[in-house]
């Protein structure tokens, strides 16, 4: 497994440009089994998840082709529904998240699919019930193997219906959408996620011939069509990764111009920085971050401590709340860091405390963070990456500390974050992988 060594207590300076959306990917690559004719997708992450998720429908006999290093077509013109049943692709399509989320297109265009227990980060449970009762909605059948612990998911031809999900989940919402577009008749969605990922996701099936309204809102109305065609289309930056990358440059005092941030798409992630005294400069579509001698965290208008939480879209999005953790460590003054959709995100601040951070971990979803400001630096350690966002921490906080660190299992930071190191050595880290 590999790791990377990292020399703490360089600034960076310069450009950075976000790489395409990594969860909006995930969804418009598993889109393109909705229809036979050919779908360009522009603007493709090249990380660990993505091209997993492009190597499955691959071997479900999909031509891929990738006539630039950030483009790819895909044509779903003779799918082998066989594969499916492959031990092969039960193991490859359990190692990651996104492939739940070819559930919906198979059983609406082919009425049938298969599904393993999913993968993606170990960060608590994470169920699928919205996934499983939406479709059931819609009139699919699921039957459970558990001998090759697997569902079976069939449905001659799916219906329209009403739902109200449970909770608004990303996944959940984008697989029923794409379930919905070929039902008969009229889907109404309440409680739907919004996420960009998800008014991405529906602007490209209205392009590919769906009929769906409401987009950006929780309640989506879809009318169902015979067919779907094909498209262009481009994913927008990863919000997650500009976020990264504002901690990141105010924890290590960096001058940064983050380029094409698609700015008017990142909801309250710019705010909620500049809470924690960040200057977060807009321009144009770029996020300039000038060099910080010290942050301070605000208090809450009657002078209480701030806490930082993560919500449901347009609220902050739990992928990084970590960020924002490691970010208030070197901040002056106290913030309440409240995970609450997942169980086991927190957990990786043990690290953190052994490299000289004060933090009380108050239980799985709080952590209280007593910024020391930057007189006091973190210590260098050795470290394992426990899941996707912790990994992108722990390298923020090296990047920041005095010393040389160590971060083990990086695939984990690999699944996410594009040729991190290269591009972060580009404009000044000093970080070698291993
Ligand atoms: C591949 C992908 O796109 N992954 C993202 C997707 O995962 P995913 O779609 O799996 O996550 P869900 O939105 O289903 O749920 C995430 C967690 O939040 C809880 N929950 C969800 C909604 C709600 O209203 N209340 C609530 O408590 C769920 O029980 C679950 O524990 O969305 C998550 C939530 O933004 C992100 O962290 C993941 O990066
Ligand atoms: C939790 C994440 O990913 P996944 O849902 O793919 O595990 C994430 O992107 O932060």
């Amino acid at each position: 497994m590999s790791s990377f060594v990292i020399e703490g207590g360089y600034r960076l300076s310069g450009e950075i440009v976000p790489q395409g959306a990594k969860n909006e990917a995930l969804q418009v690559i598993c889109a393109t089994l909705l229809t036979p004719e050919k779908v360009t997708i522009h603007n493709v992450p090249d990380i660990l998840d993505v091209n997993n998720l492009i190597q499955l429908l691959r071997e479900m006999q999909v031509k891929v082709e990738r006539p630039a290093a950030d483009t790819y077509t895909f044509q779903a013109d003779a799918v082998d529904l066989n594969y499916l049943e492959t031990d092969e692709f039960l193991r490859k399509s359990s190692s990651l998240r996104g492939s739940v989320m070819i559930v919906g297109p198979l059983v609406a265009r082919f009425g049938k699919a298969l599904l393993p227990k999913p993968g993606g980060d170990k960060i608590g449970r994470r169920r699928l019930d919205t996934h499983f009762v939406g479709i059931q909605k819609l009139g699919a059948s699921f039957g459970y193997d558990p001998d090759r612990q697997l569902y079976e998911i069939e449905a001659k031809k799916l219906k329209g219906a009403y739902m109200l999900l449970d909770e608004a989940s990303v996944t959940g919402t984008a697989n029923i959408l794409m379930a919905s577009v070929l039902a008969e008749g009229k889907t109404t969605i309440y409680n739907a996620a919004c996420e960009p990922y998800l008014q991405q996701l529906s602007s490209m099936l209205n392009r590919m011939g769906a009929r769906i309204s409401g987009v950006g809102s929780n309640l989506l109305t879809i009318e169902g069509v015979e067919a779907l065609g094909g498209t262009t289309h481009t994913i927008l930056p990863d919000m997650i990764e500009v976020g990264s990358f504002i901690g990141m440059a105010a924890m290590t005092g960096s001058d940064i111009t983050i380029k094409n941030t698609g700015y008017e798409m990142l909801g309250i992630i710019p705010d909620s920085f500049r809470r924690l005294g960040i200057t977060v400069e807009q321009m144009g579509d770029d996020i300039h971050i000038p060099a910080h001698d010290s942050y301070e965290i605000e208090t809450f208008i009657d002078g209480s401590i701030m806490t930082i939480a993560d919500a449901t879209w347009p609220g902050l999005t739990p992928d990084l709340l970590s960020v924002f953790l490691v970010v208030a460590t070197q901040a002056v003054g106290s913030v309440l860091i409240h995970q609450k959709m997942f169980e086991s995100r927190l957990f990786f601040v043990d690290k953190l405390i052994d490299m000289g951070a004060q933090i009380i971990l108050c239980d799985p979803h709080r952590a209280t963070v007593i910024g020391l400001g930057n007189r006091f630096k973190l210590r260098a350690s050795n470290m394992v990456s426990p899941d996707i966002r912790a990994g992108i921490a722990l390298l923020i906080a090296a990047m920041s500390a005095e010393g040389t660190s160590r971060i083990h299992n990086i695939d984990q930071i690999d699944r996410g974050y594009q040729n991190i190191d290269k591009r972060l050595n580009s404009i000044g880290a000093r970080i070698t992988r291993l």
